[in-house]
């Protein structure tokens, strides 16, 4: 996993005043990063490259770079559509007008080009776009180039909200490093692949200590048996409460199976068609190692909701237990909480936290995280999302391997199944919900069908050999 900060100014600071580096040193080092992927991907000399720069350092990143593939490629358009305002900037483009090199003066007249980078705003956008920038970067977006963004795509913000449009990379190179508006769901369509630009000293002396981290793929911890003398019992006993509609806890029982859970346990009220090896009871089993609650709940007799939560053992909570009040008596308690949401916003309003809407928790995602985990340290929040954050106390992880092949009715059930698993095989809640998680996304990414065609039993037969 990687540390993702709020900032990295400070850290630039840092290099400054400790390791005496300076603001043309991690320029330079910036733009070698950006020169360094448009070598690997664009390999004819005779390519046009575009570079946009905007009025600040940002900007100044781009002319820099222009200055350091002179002479690689043929085609060289630097565009500059404001009056540069940045001392950087200025400075770099001195340099670059002493050099000889081409600028362009309207956009319309390029037609066609093989690279396009993005340096009109980096981490200093701070009010909305105006109609020129937009016009700007919708005409960029329409070009079918590999397109790459400097430090994060123009038209983010520092709170990773997109106010009217984006540049759409293909590629972010993002300097120094991880930054977290690079991580709300709005920003994912825009992003493209991430890298890191070291800026001249390495990752450890850069960085400092962080409570956000990025998830990788390697960070999974799959459920592998390692002791030869064990028994069922010794990967503990899952339950799943079937409500409603029964689907939902069907499939939950199915992916905790599949995800290694000694034994399955669906709790129902009548007897259903399923799988041999699921297990049926109208009572939770003395053994119950851990619960999942609320998949599919519908109506449910609350003094056997309140039985169930009250037993003593790990649970994962979903869907509709989010309305009810009950569920605030269990939140000083560990426990694991999967909201998408629309039920995050009712859990918010009913914690009384706050009441808003999803839009307003969408471009907020991270603080509404926070908050609710400040209230309730104990709890496991992993709120849903095009990416997943999984927060406890003051620890956030965010997974961005998701894809929209998730997005599917069944696909939260499944994740629920896949915690109560590893919580039934005595992973703590954390690394519960943050395998579970990997596991969940790493399946879809993997799957070799069409992404509109993922199924819930496509992903729990995944799981099998991820
Ligand atoms: N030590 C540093 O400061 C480094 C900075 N670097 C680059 O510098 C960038 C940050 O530079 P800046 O702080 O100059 O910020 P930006 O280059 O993002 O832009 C800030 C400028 O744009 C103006 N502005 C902001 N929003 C606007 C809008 N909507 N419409 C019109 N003008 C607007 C501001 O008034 C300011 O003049 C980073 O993203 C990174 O790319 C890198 O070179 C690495 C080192
Ligand atoms: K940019």
């Amino acid at each position: 996993m990687r540390k993702i900060f709020n900032e990295v100014a400070s850290l630039d600071k840092k290099c400054y005043e400790k390791f005496s580096l300076n603001e043309e040193l991690l320029m330079e080092h910036a733009a070698l990063a950006l020169k360094k992927d448009i070598k690997k991907n664009i390999k004819a000399f005779d390519s046009t490259v575009l570079i946009v720069c905007g009025v600040g350092n940002n900007g100044a990143d781009g002319v820099t770079l222009a200055r350091l593939l002179q002479n690689e490629y043929k085609n060289i358009h630097i565009y500059i559509p404001f009056e540069l305002k940045s001392q950087m900037a200025i400075l770099q483009y001195k340099r670059l007008k002493l050099l000889g090199l081409n600028f362009i003066k309207d956009l319309n007249k390029v037609k066609k080009v093989d690279c396009i980078v993005d340096c009109l705003f980096g981490s200093g956008l701070n009010k909305p776009l105006n109609e020129e920038t937009n016009t700007i970067i919708d005409k960029l977006n329409e070009f079918n180039s590999y397109k790459i963004a400097c430090d994060i795509p123009s038209g983010i913000d520092n709170k990773g909200v997109i106010k009217t449009t984006a540049f759409k990379a293909n590629k972010t190179i993002t300097m120094g490093a991880l930054k977290l508006s690079l991580f709300t769901d709005s920003a994912k369509e825009y992003i493209g692949k991430l890298k890191v630009a070291n800026l001249g000293v390495s990752d450890i002396i850069y960085e400092n200590d962080s409570n956000m981290f990025l998830l990788e793929k390697k960070d999974l911890k799959l459920p592998f048996r390692d002791t030869k003398n064990s028994h069922k019992g010794s990967f503990g006993h899952a339950c799943v409460v079937v409500g409603c509609k029964k689907g939902a806890g069907v499939i939950a029982s199915s992916a905790a199976f599949n995800f290694g859970a000694g034994l399955v346990t669906a709790i129902v009220h009548e007897e259903l068609q399923l799988p041999y090896y699921i297990m049926q009871s109208h009572k939770l089993p003395s053994n119950v190692t851990a619960i999942a609650l609320g998949m599919g709940l519908g109506l449910y007799d609350k003094n056997e909701l309140k039985q169930i939560l009250n037993t003593n053992v790990a649970k994962v909570i979903d869907a509709d237990l989010f309305y009810e009040e009950l569920l605030l008596d269990y939140l000083n308690q560990e426990i694991i909480l999967t909201p998408h949401p629309k039920e995050f916003c009712s859990l918010l309003s009913l914690a009384k936290l706050a009441d808003i809407n999803i839009d307003t928790l969408q471009n907020n995602r991270f603080e509404y995280v926070k908050m609710f985990c400040k209230k309730y340290p104990k709890v496991t929040l992993l709120l849903k999302g095009a990416n997943v954050i999984i927060c406890q106390n003051d620890k956030l992880y965010v997974n961005t391997l998701g894809t929209s092949a998730l997005s599917k009715g069944g696909s939260g059930d499944v994740l629920s199944g896949l915690i109560v698993a590893l919580l039934a095989q005595g992973y703590n809640y954390l690394q519960s919900a943050i395998n579970a998680s990997l596991a969940h996304t790493l399946v879809a990414k993997k799957f070799q069908g069409n992404n509109y065609a993922l199924t819930p039993k496509d992903l729990i037969k995944g799981i099998k050999s991820l």
